[in-house]
Protein backbone atom coordinates (compact mmCIF):
# COMPACT_ATOMS: atom_id res chain seq x y z
CA UNK A 1 0.00 0.00 0.00
CA UNK A 2 1.54 3.41 -0.73
CA UNK A 3 1.34 5.93 2.22
CA UNK A 4 -0.95 8.26 -0.18
CA UNK A 5 -3.77 5.68 -0.51
CA UNK A 6 -5.99 5.24 1.75
CA UNK A 7 -7.17 1.98 3.12
CA UNK A 8 -10.33 1.47 1.68
CA UNK A 9 -8.69 2.48 -2.10
CA UNK A 10 -6.12 -0.53 -1.10
CA UNK A 11 -8.94 -2.62 0.07
CA UNK A 12 -10.60 -1.93 -3.46
CA UNK A 13 -7.38 -2.79 -5.73
CA UNK A 14 -6.69 -5.97 -3.59
CA UNK A 15 -10.74 -6.97 -4.85
CA UNK A 16 -10.22 -6.53 -8.47
CA UNK A 17 -6.64 -7.83 -8.60
CA UNK A 18 -8.20 -11.04 -7.12
CA UNK A 19 -10.72 -10.89 -9.27
CA UNK A 20 -8.75 -10.39 -11.96
CA UNK A 21 -6.18 -13.36 -10.91
CA UNK A 22 -8.88 -15.78 -10.68
CA UNK A 23 -10.85 -15.20 -13.42
CA UNK A 24 -8.38 -13.65 -16.84
CA UNK A 25 -6.32 -15.75 -17.55
CA UNK A 26 -4.72 -16.79 -21.32
CA UNK A 27 -8.16 -18.78 -22.09
CA UNK A 28 -9.95 -15.94 -22.01
CA UNK A 29 -11.24 -14.58 -25.55
CA UNK A 30 -13.99 -12.17 -24.74
CA UNK A 31 -13.78 -10.30 -21.88
CA UNK A 32 -16.32 -7.92 -20.53
CA UNK A 33 -15.40 -4.59 -18.39
CA UNK A 34 -17.57 -2.78 -16.03
CA UNK A 35 -17.61 1.02 -15.09
CA UNK A 36 -17.00 2.94 -11.95
CA UNK A 37 -13.56 3.82 -10.04
CA UNK A 38 -13.26 -0.12 -8.76
CA UNK A 39 -13.16 -1.32 -12.25
CA UNK A 40 -9.65 1.07 -12.71
CA UNK A 41 -7.99 -1.43 -10.44
CA UNK A 42 -9.15 -4.30 -13.04
CA UNK A 43 -7.83 -2.45 -15.42
CA UNK A 44 -4.74 -1.91 -14.50
CA UNK A 45 -4.09 -5.39 -13.42
CA UNK A 46 -5.06 -6.21 -17.00
CA UNK A 47 -2.09 -3.83 -18.48
CA UNK A 48 0.02 -5.87 -15.94
CA UNK A 49 -0.97 -9.24 -17.37
CA UNK A 50 -0.93 -8.33 -21.03
CA UNK A 51 2.42 -6.65 -20.47
CA UNK A 52 3.64 -10.58 -19.07
CA UNK A 53 2.38 -12.01 -22.14
CA UNK A 54 -0.46 -13.47 -19.83
CA UNK A 55 -3.37 -12.99 -21.71
CA UNK A 56 -4.87 -14.53 -24.65
CA UNK A 57 -2.92 -12.68 -27.55
CA UNK A 58 -6.81 -12.58 -28.87
CA UNK A 59 -8.39 -10.87 -26.14
CA UNK A 60 -11.24 -8.68 -27.06
CA UNK A 61 -12.92 -6.56 -24.51
CA UNK A 62 -16.93 -5.24 -24.10
CA UNK A 63 -17.06 -1.83 -22.94
CA UNK A 64 -20.23 -0.83 -20.66
CA UNK A 65 -19.63 2.57 -21.30
CA UNK A 66 -17.99 5.61 -22.30
CA UNK A 67 -15.49 5.76 -19.20
CA UNK A 68 -14.80 1.64 -19.66
CA UNK A 69 -14.09 2.33 -23.44
CA UNK A 70 -11.50 4.57 -22.45
CA UNK A 71 -9.98 2.22 -19.81
CA UNK A 72 -9.66 -0.79 -22.11
CA UNK A 73 -7.63 2.02 -24.93
CA UNK A 74 -5.55 3.05 -22.24
CA UNK A 75 -5.19 -0.16 -21.50
CA UNK A 76 -4.02 -1.06 -24.69
CA UNK A 77 -6.84 -3.66 -24.68
CA UNK A 78 -8.96 -3.92 -28.38
CA UNK A 79 -12.51 -3.12 -27.57
CA UNK A 80 -15.22 -4.34 -29.53
CA UNK A 81 -19.26 -3.63 -29.53
CA UNK A 82 -21.14 -6.65 -27.95
CA UNK A 83 -23.26 -7.00 -31.43
CA UNK A 84 -20.13 -7.36 -32.90
CA UNK A 85 -19.65 -10.66 -31.74
CA UNK A 86 -19.93 -14.49 -32.39
CA UNK A 87 -21.81 -16.88 -29.55
CA UNK A 88 -19.38 -18.81 -27.71
CA UNK A 89 -20.71 -22.02 -28.25
CA UNK A 90 -23.16 -21.92 -31.19
CA UNK A 91 -25.92 -24.78 -30.99
CA UNK A 92 -26.05 -25.16 -27.16
CA UNK A 93 -28.54 -23.85 -25.03
CA UNK A 94 -26.36 -20.61 -24.26
CA UNK A 95 -26.36 -17.34 -26.10
CA UNK A 96 -23.34 -15.98 -24.57
CA UNK A 97 -20.59 -13.83 -26.54
CA UNK A 98 -18.56 -12.99 -23.17
CA UNK A 99 -16.79 -15.44 -21.20
CA UNK A 100 -16.29 -13.12 -18.20
CA UNK A 101 -17.90 -10.06 -17.14
CA UNK A 102 -16.00 -7.74 -13.99
CA UNK A 103 -17.89 -4.88 -12.71
CA UNK A 104 -17.93 -2.77 -9.40
CA UNK A 105 -21.42 -2.06 -8.18
CA UNK A 106 -23.14 -0.19 -5.48
CA UNK A 107 -24.56 -2.97 -2.95
CA UNK A 108 -24.85 -6.88 -3.46
CA UNK A 109 -27.01 -8.60 -0.90
CA UNK A 110 -26.18 -11.82 0.40
CA UNK A 111 -27.53 -14.00 -2.45
CA UNK A 112 -25.34 -11.77 -4.93
CA UNK A 113 -28.37 -9.59 -5.68
CA UNK A 114 -26.61 -5.94 -6.59
CA UNK A 115 -27.66 -1.94 -7.21
CA UNK A 116 -25.76 -0.81 -10.00
CA UNK A 117 -25.93 2.59 -11.98
CA UNK A 118 -24.00 4.83 -9.02
CA UNK A 119 -22.40 5.91 -12.38
CA UNK A 120 -25.30 6.01 -14.58
CA UNK A 121 -23.73 2.74 -16.68
CA UNK A 122 -26.30 -0.03 -15.92
CA UNK A 123 -28.14 -0.09 -19.06
CA UNK A 124 -24.86 -1.32 -20.85
CA UNK A 125 -23.87 -2.80 -18.00
CA UNK A 126 -26.75 -5.23 -17.76
CA UNK A 127 -26.91 -5.99 -21.58
CA UNK A 128 -22.73 -7.02 -20.74
CA UNK A 129 -23.99 -9.58 -17.91
CA UNK A 130 -26.73 -10.69 -19.70
CA UNK A 131 -24.16 -12.25 -22.58
CA UNK A 132 -21.82 -13.51 -19.99
CA UNK A 133 -21.07 -16.81 -19.10
CA UNK A 134 -20.09 -15.58 -15.95
CA UNK A 135 -20.57 -12.01 -13.68
CA UNK A 136 -17.84 -10.69 -10.78
CA UNK A 137 -18.57 -8.06 -9.32
CA UNK A 138 -16.02 -6.26 -7.30
CA UNK A 139 -16.90 -3.31 -4.50
CA UNK A 140 -15.93 -2.78 -1.09
CA UNK A 141 -17.05 -3.16 2.35
CA UNK A 142 -19.32 0.21 2.13
CA UNK A 143 -21.38 -2.51 -0.59
CA UNK A 144 -21.41 -5.67 1.23
CA UNK A 145 -25.28 -5.73 2.62
CA UNK A 146 -27.26 -8.41 3.55
CA UNK A 147 -30.43 -6.80 1.89
CA UNK A 148 -30.64 -3.95 -1.19
CA UNK A 149 -31.18 -1.04 -0.13
CA UNK A 150 -29.80 -1.10 3.55
CA UNK A 151 -26.16 0.18 2.64
CA UNK A 152 -27.22 1.87 -0.59
CA UNK A 153 -29.75 4.86 0.20
CA UNK A 154 -29.66 6.96 -2.66
CA UNK A 155 -32.48 5.10 -4.30
CA UNK A 156 -32.37 2.36 -7.33
CA UNK A 157 -31.48 3.97 -10.50
CA UNK A 158 -33.64 3.44 -13.63
CA UNK A 159 -33.14 5.02 -17.02
CA UNK A 160 -36.05 6.23 -18.74
CA UNK A 161 -36.91 7.89 -21.58
CA UNK A 162 -36.54 11.96 -21.67
CA UNK A 163 -40.07 11.83 -23.74
CA UNK A 164 -41.73 10.51 -20.47
CA UNK A 165 -39.56 11.14 -17.67
CA UNK A 166 -42.63 13.43 -15.48
CA UNK A 167 -45.24 10.52 -16.17
CA UNK A 168 -42.96 7.52 -15.19
CA UNK A 169 -41.73 9.63 -12.11
CA UNK A 170 -45.29 10.08 -11.28
CA UNK A 171 -46.29 6.08 -12.03
CA UNK A 172 -42.95 5.35 -9.77
CA UNK A 173 -43.93 7.31 -6.93
CA UNK A 174 -48.22 5.14 -7.01
CA UNK A 175 -46.27 1.82 -6.90
CA UNK A 176 -47.61 -0.17 -4.17
CA UNK A 177 -44.72 -2.29 -1.91
CA UNK A 178 -46.48 -4.82 -3.68
CA UNK A 179 -47.68 -8.01 -1.16
CA UNK A 180 -46.23 -11.27 -2.01
CA UNK A 181 -47.51 -14.79 0.43
CA UNK A 182 -45.06 -16.53 2.50
CA UNK A 183 -45.30 -19.64 3.94
CA UNK A 184 -43.46 -20.33 7.30
CA UNK A 185 -42.31 -23.92 8.20
CA UNK A 186 -44.66 -24.35 10.50
CA UNK A 187 -47.30 -24.22 7.25
CA UNK A 188 -48.68 -21.04 8.51
CA UNK A 189 -49.24 -18.20 5.93
CA UNK A 190 -47.97 -14.70 6.01
CA UNK A 191 -47.34 -11.49 3.72
CA UNK A 192 -44.10 -9.71 2.76
CA UNK A 193 -43.79 -6.36 0.81
CA UNK A 194 -41.50 -6.91 -2.06
CA UNK A 195 -39.82 -3.30 -0.76
CA UNK A 196 -40.13 -1.26 2.54
CA UNK A 197 -41.45 2.39 1.52
CA UNK A 198 -45.36 2.51 1.12
CA UNK A 199 -44.32 6.00 -0.55
CA UNK A 200 -41.82 5.69 -3.08
CA UNK A 201 -39.47 8.88 -3.90
CA UNK A 202 -38.12 9.00 -7.68
CA UNK A 203 -35.72 12.10 -8.44
CA UNK A 204 -34.49 13.12 -11.58
CA UNK A 205 -30.32 12.85 -11.31
CA UNK A 206 -28.94 16.10 -11.65
CA UNK A 207 -25.36 16.83 -13.10
CA UNK A 208 -22.71 17.89 -11.53
CA UNK A 209 -20.92 20.31 -13.50
CA UNK A 210 -23.60 21.17 -16.06
CA UNK A 211 -26.84 22.61 -15.21
CA UNK A 212 -29.62 20.16 -15.75
CA UNK A 213 -30.02 16.55 -15.58
CA UNK A 214 -28.06 13.98 -16.25
CA UNK A 215 -28.02 12.35 -19.68
CA UNK A 216 -26.51 8.82 -20.24
CA UNK A 217 -24.70 7.63 -22.77
CA UNK A 218 -27.20 6.18 -24.37
CA UNK A 219 -28.83 10.21 -24.62
CA UNK A 220 -31.68 9.32 -21.77
CA UNK A 221 -32.35 10.30 -18.06
CA UNK A 222 -31.90 8.53 -14.61
CA UNK A 223 -34.51 8.54 -11.77
CA UNK A 224 -33.12 7.27 -8.31
CA UNK A 225 -36.26 5.47 -6.96
CA UNK A 226 -36.01 5.56 -3.01
CA UNK A 227 -37.91 2.03 -1.94
CA UNK A 228 -36.41 1.37 1.12
CA UNK A 229 -35.04 -2.09 1.92
CA UNK A 230 -35.71 -4.48 -1.14
CA UNK A 231 -36.77 -7.65 0.43
CA UNK A 232 -37.82 -9.14 -3.35
CA UNK A 233 -35.41 -7.99 -5.84
CA UNK A 234 -37.07 -10.14 -8.28
CA UNK A 235 -40.30 -8.68 -8.14
CA UNK A 236 -38.97 -5.01 -7.63
CA UNK A 237 -36.92 -5.43 -11.07
CA UNK A 238 -39.89 -7.19 -12.63
CA UNK A 239 -42.14 -4.06 -11.37
CA UNK A 240 -40.30 -1.20 -12.69
CA UNK A 241 -38.85 -2.80 -15.87
CA UNK A 242 -42.52 -3.04 -16.91
CA UNK A 243 -43.32 0.48 -16.81
CA UNK A 244 -43.78 1.88 -20.02
CA UNK A 245 -40.72 4.17 -21.16
CA UNK A 246 -38.31 2.57 -18.27
CA UNK A 247 -35.31 1.35 -20.45
CA UNK A 248 -33.26 -0.18 -17.72
CA UNK A 249 -33.68 -1.18 -14.20
CA UNK A 250 -30.17 -0.79 -11.86
CA UNK A 251 -31.34 -4.02 -9.71
CA UNK A 252 -29.07 -6.90 -10.91
CA UNK A 253 -31.69 -10.01 -9.71
CA UNK A 254 -29.62 -13.43 -9.74
CA UNK A 255 -26.86 -12.31 -11.99
CA UNK A 256 -23.87 -12.38 -10.47
CA UNK A 257 -21.39 -15.44 -9.86
CA UNK A 258 -18.99 -14.20 -7.62
CA UNK A 259 -18.20 -11.16 -5.70
CA UNK A 260 -14.95 -9.81 -4.11
CA UNK A 261 -15.35 -7.17 -0.95
CA UNK A 262 -12.22 -5.19 0.10
CA UNK A 263 -12.69 -5.12 3.43
CA UNK A 264 -12.12 -2.21 5.90
CA UNK A 265 -9.05 -4.02 7.47
CA UNK A 266 -7.14 -4.50 3.99
CA UNK A 267 -8.27 -7.64 3.73
CA UNK A 268 -10.52 -8.80 1.03
CA UNK A 269 -13.02 -11.57 0.76
CA UNK A 270 -14.81 -13.55 -2.19
CA UNK A 271 -18.24 -14.36 -1.20
CA UNK A 272 -19.98 -17.15 -3.71
CA UNK A 273 -23.42 -18.35 -4.00
CA UNK A 274 -24.82 -18.59 -0.20
CA UNK A 275 -21.09 -18.74 1.24
CA UNK A 276 -19.17 -16.06 2.80
CA UNK A 277 -14.98 -17.22 3.18
CA UNK A 278 -12.59 -14.61 4.25
CA UNK A 279 -9.25 -14.57 2.54
O1 LIG B 1 -22.82 0.53 -11.64
C1 LIG B 1 -21.89 1.26 -11.82
C2 LIG B 1 -21.91 2.36 -12.82
O2 LIG B 1 -23.16 2.42 -13.43
C3 LIG B 1 -20.65 1.11 -11.03
O3 LIG B 1 -20.15 -0.17 -11.26
C4 LIG B 1 -20.99 1.30 -9.59
O4 LIG B 1 -21.53 2.60 -9.44
C5 LIG B 1 -19.79 1.13 -8.68
O5 LIG B 1 -18.85 2.15 -8.87
P1 LIG B 1 -17.59 2.33 -7.94
O6 LIG B 1 -16.68 1.18 -8.22
O7 LIG B 1 -17.02 3.65 -8.34
O8 LIG B 1 -18.06 2.32 -6.51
Amino acid sequence: MSSSESLVEHSKRRAAFAAVDKHVDSSVRVLGVGSGSTVVYAAERLLELKKQNKLHPQLVCVPTSFQSKQLIVESGLTAVDLDDLPELDPGSNSFASIDVTIDGADEVDSELNAIKGGGGAHLREKLVANASKKLVLIADYRKDSSVLGEKWTKGVPVEVSPLAWRTIKRQLERLAPESRAQTSAAGSSTTAHAFEFAHPVAELRQAVRKAGPVVTDNGNFILDVSLGRIHDPPTVEHLLKMIPGVIEVGIFSKMASEAWFGNENGSINCRLPQTKAAD
